[in-house]
């Protein structure tokens, strides 16, 4: 029992259930259940908005899926999402509530964080960053010498770079072909020299984007973004007002860099930086995609919202994902889990996706500060899908490891490819459809040896199959269906983290490392002693400080 007289999840009679489910099942394999259920490949599957999602090549029965369900009742799920949605403070670590999902309501919807309706705030914002867009977009915002602005550089980093970078390439075939968009996150000088060496500083605009506007790695290229401008314009401080804008919750920062705060859109405490880019973090998308494409994106999220928050459990789908994820961690012992896109424009897609569920749940104690008895969030990986066929997928059809992964792809291409490029696309979902077979079907010893394969190949060439996967299918990338992607995989991390009782809101496990790095870094510099170093870091910064000739 914790505080709230919650019984912890490992001595809940629906674990001990799947416990013992999960041993009668033992090696069942994904051919016998198809056998034995022939509407199966109908019937596991559901339809949420555009998304086509698939669950039938999983190591489940109608039974485990019920006894799934009936952990996530015992847990409360409902309760939780049901808390969140109101605008309580579930993030009880940082006492916020979490409300991404009023960053996506309709204008008319009420939503309270302490007895304050916000969705007029998150309207008046978007309205002015559209209006904004449409002033950069038209060419009537210009920059310091009178020039239009033709290029937009994006600098933050995690949640404040993650969000609209990985859209921006996702929607590339939305966004304005006359305007250069790019992403600067690394504290590495490389990042912002790469992004700027072709630009003409005249036609640039920079996207100043972080949530706190303190952080070390954004600060330092936002100032050091300054210093070219500055010099390649030979301009004093006054030209900043036409070059920056800003994108944060910290209005004093802002202005302290020297930003017009009227030139800041805002954002507030209940938005969590890995849920943050359908806020004002998204302008560098919405200028480059413009507010009404923008606005789709907000109703494909809205609509997975909706989906969440009233689908009946059988029907849910971020319910049926995250539970499928807390079956394999528990009761398989898969430590990882890949998201395999079919589709280039998605490339980023799974970067962004480990930032939102690694760091909401790569916790270790609960949500009352006691260890955890079991596994919480999976290591996330993967690129898109035929690259990784070429690279990784053997791993996955004969390793020894468990990795549940999802397929997701696109019936059309989108964009204005030549023709002869629209015919590739055949072959590219071929892949996608052949790979979830394989990985599910596998190849027994008998079709081997029918081939005629040497007896001593035939282990070499036989797979074992009954990997699990899950496919999403959807018409084509769309900016809706981009927003509907992401919101399916943002409810699926919180029906996690409310299974594994931990706060998925939070994120102190990043704190240690940005003080220590404050630290050290007089050590690199100056040579100063750093107390409390230890001997392996002390001897490595010595190296560095001789190899730099210091
Ligand atoms: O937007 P900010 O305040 O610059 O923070 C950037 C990122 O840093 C973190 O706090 C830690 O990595 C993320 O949660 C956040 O997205």
């Amino acid at each position: 029992m914790n505080a709230e007289g919650r019984t912890r999840l490992n001595q809940m009679p629906e674990w001990t259930a799947l416990g013992k489910h999960r041993e009668q099942l033992g090696d069942t394999h994904l051919r016998e259940l198809f056998a034995a259920d022939p509407g199966r490949g109908t019937g596991y599957t559901l339809t949420v908005g555009d998304l086509h999602l698939d669950y039938s090549k999983h190591l489940v029965t109608d039974e485990t899926l019920d006894l799934l369900r009936e952990l996530a009742a015992a847990a409360d799920v409902a309760g939780l999402r049901d808390a969140m949605f109101r605008g309580e403070k579930i993030n009880t670590t940082e006492d916020r509530a979490v409300l991404h999902t009023a960053l996506r309501a309709p204008r008319e919807a009420v939503v309270e964080v302490d007895g304050e309706n916000v969705v007029p705030g998150v309207h008046a914002v978007l309205d002015k960053m559209a209006a904004f867009s449409e002033r950069v977009r038209s060419g009537e915002w210009t920059g310091h010498t009178g020039r239009r602005i033709r290029n937009v550089v994006n600098i933050g980093i995690g949640g404040s770079d993650l969000g609209p970078a990985m859209a921006y390439g996702a929607l590339r075939s939305f966004t304005d072909r006359g305007l250069t968009v790019r992403f600067v996150s690394n504290v590495d000088g490389a990042d912002l020299h790469e992004a700027v060496r072709d630009l003409d500083a005249a036609e640039t605009l920079f996207i100043i984007a972080s949530k706190t506007f303190t952080t070390i790695e954004t600060i330092t290229n936002a100032t050091s973004a300054r210093d070219w401008l500055l010099t390649e314009l030979r301009a004093d401080q006054a030209a900043v007002a036409k070059h920056f804008v800003a994108l944060s919750t910290n209005a004093e920062k802002v202005a302290d860099f020297g930003i017009d705060t009227a030139n800041m859109f805002e954002f507030w405490d209940w938005v969590g930086g890995r849920y943050s880019f359908d806020s004002a973090i998204g302008l560098s998308l919405m200028i480059a995609i413009g507010p009404d494409r923008f606005r789709e994106l907000l109703d494909g999220f809205h609509l997975v919202d909706e989906h969440f928050r009233t689908a009946p459990a059988e029907a849910n789908a971020p319910l049926l994902l995250g539970l499928l994820g807390v079956w394999y961690g528990a009761f398989f012992d898969a430590q990882s889990h890949a998201v395999l896109p079919y589709s280039h424009y998605l490339s980023k897609f799974t970067a962004y996706l480990q930032q939102l569920d690694m760091e909401s749940n790569g916790k270790s104690v609960d949500r009352d500060g006691n260890p955890v008895e079991w596994q919480t969030g999976p290591v996330v990986w993967g690129t898109p899908g035929t690259n990784g066929q070429h690279a990784y997928y053997q791993l996955i059809h004969q390793g020894t490891k468990v990795i549940p992964a999802d397929f997701i792809g696109f019936a059309e291409p989108v964009g204005d490819l030549r023709p002869g490029l629209v015919a590739q696309h055949d072959l590219l979902m071929a892949n996608f459809f052949a790979q979830t077979q394989a990985l599910a079907f596998g190849k027994t010893p008998e079709e081997v040896r029918a081939e005629g394969v040497a007896e001593e190949l035939v282990p070499h060439k036989t797979f074992r199959g009954n990997h699990p996967t899950t496919t999403v299918l959807a018409k084509e990338l769309t900016p809706s269906v981009l927003g509907q992607l992401i919101a399916l995989y943002e409810h699926k991390v919180f029906v996690q983290g409310a299974i594994w009782n931990i706060d998925s809101f939070d994120q102190w496990g990043v704190e240690l490392g940005k003080v220590l790095a404050k630290r050290v870094e007089p050590a690199l510099t100056e040579g100063a002693e750093v107390p409390g170093l230890d001997e392996s870091s002390k001897a490595l910064v010595a190296k560095y400080r001789a190899l730099r000739g210091r």
